[in-house]
Formats: C-alpha cells, sequence, structure tokens
C-alpha cells in the first residue's frame, strides 16, 4: 500500500488530535476500546498495533499488551525497535487497517457513532511533527501530510459504518509471519455476534 502526501484546508475537515476532545475515540490513543484476538484481551488500538511489528518476540508482544494506557504501549514499543519485522514499512499500513476493523468489530456501536459524527467529511489526525500517520499545520488555515490513519479511517467508514454494516469476522492478513504469541492470528469473530447467533439458533429463529 503506497500513500503519498496531501493538503487539506483546516476548515473542511474533521480534525482529531487529543483522545479527550470530540471525535477523540478516532485516535489509537483512545481507551475504552479493548479487543480480543486469539483469545487474548488487548486494552487498546495501539497496543495491538504496537505487538505486530514483533512477531518474532513474543515476550516483548506481552510487555506492550500488558500496558493499560496506549500511550505507554507505544512507548515500551520505542526500546525495541530494532527487532521490527524487516518488511514493516511495507506491511505497516494493511496491519493498521486490520487493527481498525477488529477494533470496529468489537466496538461497532461506539466507534460507528463517531465515524458518523463526521458526517463524510475528510478525517485528519493532527500531529506536530508526524507527517506520516498524520498532518502538520503548516500554516493557520492548511495541514500537510499522508495523513494515514485519517485515510483509512475513512476507508472504514465507506465500507462499513456509511451502511451501517457491523463486521461479524475479520479475516487475518494473508502474510508470512502474523503472529500473537508464537501462534498465527486466526479470524476474529465479534464475540457479541457470535453469542447472538447462537441465541437465535437455539430459539429457532436462525
Ligand atoms: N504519540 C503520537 N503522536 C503523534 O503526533 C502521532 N501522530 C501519533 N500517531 C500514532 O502513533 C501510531 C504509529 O506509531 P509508529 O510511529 O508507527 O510506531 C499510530 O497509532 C498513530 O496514529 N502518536
Amino acid at each position: 500500500m503506497k500513500i503519498t502526501e496531501r493538503t487539506y484546508n483546516k476548515k473542511e475537515v474533521i480534525v482529531f488530535r487529543s483522545t479527550k476532545a470530540k471525535y477523540g475515540g478516532l485516535s489509537n490513543m483512545a481507551g475504552g476500546y479493548s479487543l480480543r484476538v486469539n483469545d487474548i484481551i488487548i486494552p487498546s488500538a495501539e497496543a495491538l498495533y504496537q505487538a505486530c511489528r514483533y512477531p518474532l518476540f513474543p515476550s516483548v508482544q506481552q510487555e506492550i499488551i500488558e500496558q493499560n494506557s496506549p500511550m505507554t504501549a507505544k512507548m515500551i514499543s520505542r526500546k525495541y525497535l530494532k527487532y521490527t519485522r524487516q518488511d514493516w514499512e511495507e506491511v505497516k499500513y494493511s496491519v493498521m487497517y486490520w487493527v481498525l476493523k477488529v477494533k470496529l468489530s468489537q466496538n461497532f456501536n461506539e466507534f460507528s457513532k463517531v465515524l458518523k459524527e463526521t458526517n463524510g467529511k475528510p478525517i485528519v489526525e493532527l500531529s506536530n511533527k508526524d507527517k506520516d500517520w498524520a498532518a502538520i499545520e503548516v500554516d493557520k488555515n492548511t495541514l500537510v501530510g499522508k495523513n494515514a490513519l485519517g485515510r483509512l479511517l475513512m476507508q472504514l467508514r465507506e465500507e462499513y459504518v456509511i451502511n451501517n454494516k457491523p463486521i461479524e469476522c475479520v479475516q487475518p492478513i494473508d502474510m508470512f509471519g502474523f503472529l500473537l504469541y508464537g501462534s498465527e492470528i486466526d479470524t476474529v469473530c465479534n464475540p457479541n455476534m457470535e453469542f447472538e447467533k447462537d441465541y437465535l439458533f437455539d430459539l429457532d429463529y436462525a
């Protein structure tokens, strides 16, 4: 996946930065969106994304995933950057999209609500210096950057939120070494939807 730099008019876009402000739930640093992958509970999208850097180092993944604070998970990951998978730059956007899909699948009501509130406008993560995941302010009205996270969020909104299409299961990425704690990452199904289906089946309404 190749992403090039873009320029945004600040007045025409939805900007997010602080997790406490409006649209804060769009940030991977937002709390309250825990995930379950291979029956492992992961406190945040950020922790899952950072853990995916280190498929061959389960103990590093565990140290990242143990952090309740998403920012601390990112800081812990910084200590181990030299063990990052070698193809990370080529796969990181696909990994992030998979993480966002898991976040939406397992937190559909809350996360789709924030995405709906963006009203179809361009979504931009604002940063002081990160022109890769976010965009930076070059003057009062202009933001410049690849804004990769914002663009992946817009893709998610287009595919699943606008037409209110909850995601029942998320397939693993078809790539070498997509591992968590030494095991291949499985298809991730939303536990609530599994429960609903079993319940309806038991009632003979399936
Ligand atoms: N702490 C922080 N400050 C910013 O300005 C940012 N734009 C982000 N972005 C988030 O960090 C994650 C990517 O981390 P890597 O740099 O690739 O390790 C991702 O969740 C971005 O949304 N973070």
